[in-house]
């Protein structure tokens, strides 16, 4: 793979440049400019959504897919991204974590059991972290399929956990996720890029890749 990766001097993109060593970086997008030695077949953008009209530019330029993770996506932007995806693959996911994507598929299949039950979504990152909620609180919550509070801790160097608790008058039910290093998320982003230089153009989420990976 030839990839190209916005975000290049952030902390995804110093682990997805390792967890990618096997592959080709040929352009790379940060704040200071785009620096251009080859054509990418794929970009990768774990970044920020201001540079996001650059990303689908550069996409377009080179007919290269799509593998992105930027979280604090607006409505509008989330359209501009299904339009580029009319013409070359495209992967969004506000996480890619295996973990995170099965109970996401566990939520919805039991969204309905947890009627009645008070729900509410603690989600702990990095100090660093600049938007508020997490995504994944946001893709949590689109799985039970309704509202519910989220409470976030930006503290020291914490990759990111998520806890869902359901509880009625007796009892109270959680289940956590807790990202042990930021790696698993890059780990995700290769899964998706080897998806994309082969797929038919079209907007795909990772569990969809996380099915074709179990294919193979
Ligand atoms: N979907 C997922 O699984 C994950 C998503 N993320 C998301 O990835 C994004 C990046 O996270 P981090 O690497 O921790 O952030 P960071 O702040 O360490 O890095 C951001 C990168 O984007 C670049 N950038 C920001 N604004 C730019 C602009 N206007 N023009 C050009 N480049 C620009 C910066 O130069 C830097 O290279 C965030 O939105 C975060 O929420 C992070 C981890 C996992
Ligand atoms: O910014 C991060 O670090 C993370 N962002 C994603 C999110 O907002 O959910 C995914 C992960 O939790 C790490």
């Amino acid at each position: 793979m030839r990839y190209g990766l916005v975000g290049s001097s952030g902390r995804m993109g110093h682990e997805i440049k390792e967890v990618f060593s096997a592959h080709e970086l040929v352009l790379e997008v940060d704040e200071s400019g785009i620096f251009r030695r080859g054509e990418p077949n794929v970009f990768v953008d774990f970044s920020n959504r201001s540079v996001l009209a650059t990303t689908l530019q550069l996409c377009s330029q080179y007919g290269a897919g799509l593998v992105i993770g930027t979280t604090a996506l607006a409505e509008e932007d989330m359209k501009a991204i299904k339009e580029l995806s009319n013409h070359v693959p495209v992967v969004q996911s506000y996480n890619f974590s295996t973990g995170i994507n099965i109970l996401k598929i566990l939520l919805r299949e039991s969204a309905s059991l947890f009627e009645g039950m008070d729900v509410e979504i603690i989600e702990t990152h990095h100090n660093k972290k600049k938007d508020v909620p997490s995504g994944t609180a946001i893709i949590l919550k689109e799985a039970l399929g309704r509202e519910v509070p989220v409470h976030s801790l930006r503290i020291g160097g914490v990759p990111g956990d998520h806890t869902i608790f359901f509880a009625n008058e007796g009892e109270v039910l959680q289940i956590s996720h807790h990202a042990i290093s930021r790696r698993v998320f890059a780990i995700g982003a290769l899964r998706a890029a080897e998806f994309c230089v082969s797929a038919k153009n079209g907007f795909y989420s990772f569990e969809e890749v996380l099915r074709w990976t179990q294919k193979r």
